[in-house]
């Protein structure tokens, strides 16, 4: 078996184009001389998020602060052509990979048959938004960009037991995940994820380590489930009650909940029947994510008891 985590020539230096990246034959070469290069053999496309990581210190770095065992069984989502995919390999029991692109599956196949690992692998070709994962207990991975929000929402409130995600993230979204309360990055969205995870910041990557280089830097970010995943609140009245918080940028809570417009809503939205729910096939992420201001509700309750909406109004 070859080793998976040989060293790298560091083709970001040669690749440094915004553009898709169509390499020219005389670098194919390189493909066969280290396997932490991209395959050169098809274009990448921006919009899919296929910027390549190619330092191997960093892929090597990743793996090893993920905390990956020999017992573990490891979600990726984007494999890409298997840079993190065949250090993956080397550290757990089994890597589950899903990516969309089938040059990139078909890639990865070759590349991982080649190492004699072919059977620690299983390659699910589809949109990581669309399918059900199968089970895991931690996932790894430098996911596409485009996805970041809705794929960790999904992981989170997606009803999978898992200790934890480790995912490179783009840095902007990485500070917001590990904000904490009262820092200027703390939003909805930081305060959703904290219902059911803690999330560290582990390292910051550049983005000279990509091939093609993106326009923005990166952050390592490990996700921690409490509570083994159990969601401690309804998410629907969770949902609808930090909505309401995050809605008036420059008020306070108090504020916010003496008006009655608000108890109003947030009333009607506990006793709302729209199914708002999470689970594996479905994320409802611009629930999880907007701030909720100017958007109007679906009026499902015509009456409201004044008795009801009295347990929801702000008391001192
Ligand atoms: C940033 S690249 C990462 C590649 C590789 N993991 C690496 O570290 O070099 C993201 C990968 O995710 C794939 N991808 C994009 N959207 C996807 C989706 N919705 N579901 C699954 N894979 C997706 C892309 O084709 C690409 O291979």
């Amino acid at each position: 078996m070859k080793n998976p985590t040989s060293p790298l020539i560091p083709v970001s230096k040669l690749l440094s184009s915004n553009k898709p990246h169509i390499t020219p034959l005389s670098q194919s070469f390189l493909l066969h001389t280290s396997p932490d290069l991209w395959d050169c053999r098809f274009p990448l496309h921006r919009p899919r998020g296929q910027h390549i990581l190619t330092n191997s210190s960093v892929l090597d770095a990743i793996v090893r602060k993920a905390g990956v065992s020999p017992d573990d069984s490891v979600l990726e989502v984007g494999p890409g052509t298997g840079n993190l995919t065949v250090r993956l390999l080397g550290a757990a029991r089994h890597v589950t990979a899903v990516e969309i692109d089938a040059r990139m599956v078909e890639a990865l196949r070759e590349r991982v048959e080649n190492l004699g690992l072919s059977h620690k692998l299983t390659v699910i070709r589809g949109d990581a938004m669309k399918i059900q994962f199968p089970s895991f207990n931690i996932c790894v991975a430098n996911i596409p960009y485009g996805i970041s929000s809705p794929l960790i929402a999904k992981l989170l409130f997606g009803s999978y037991q898992f200790r934890t995600a480790t995912l490179l993230l783009q840095k902007e979204l990485a500070c917001r995940l590990t904000a904490l309360p009262g820092d200027s990055e703390y939003n909805r969205f930081a305060a959703n994820i904290r219902l059911v995870s803690e999330a560290e910041l582990i390292m910051d990557v550049s983005k000279t380590d990509f091939a093609p280089v993106p326009k923005i830097d990166s952050s390592l970010v490990t996700i921690r489930m409490r509570n083994g995943g159990i969601i401690p609140a309804d998410l629907k009245e969770w949902y609808g009650f930090t909505r309401v918080c995050y809605s008036k940028k420059n008020k306070t809570l108090g504020a916010i909940f003496k008006q009655e417009r608000m108890v109003l809503e947030l009333f009607k939205r506990s006793r709302s029947k729209k199914k708002s729910c999470i689970n594996g096939e479905f994320v409802n992420i611009v629930d999880l994510e907007s701030d909720g201001e100017g958007e109007s509700e679906e009026k499902e309750i015509k009456q409201v008891d004044p008795h009801e909406l009295e347990a929801f109004k702000y008391h001192k």
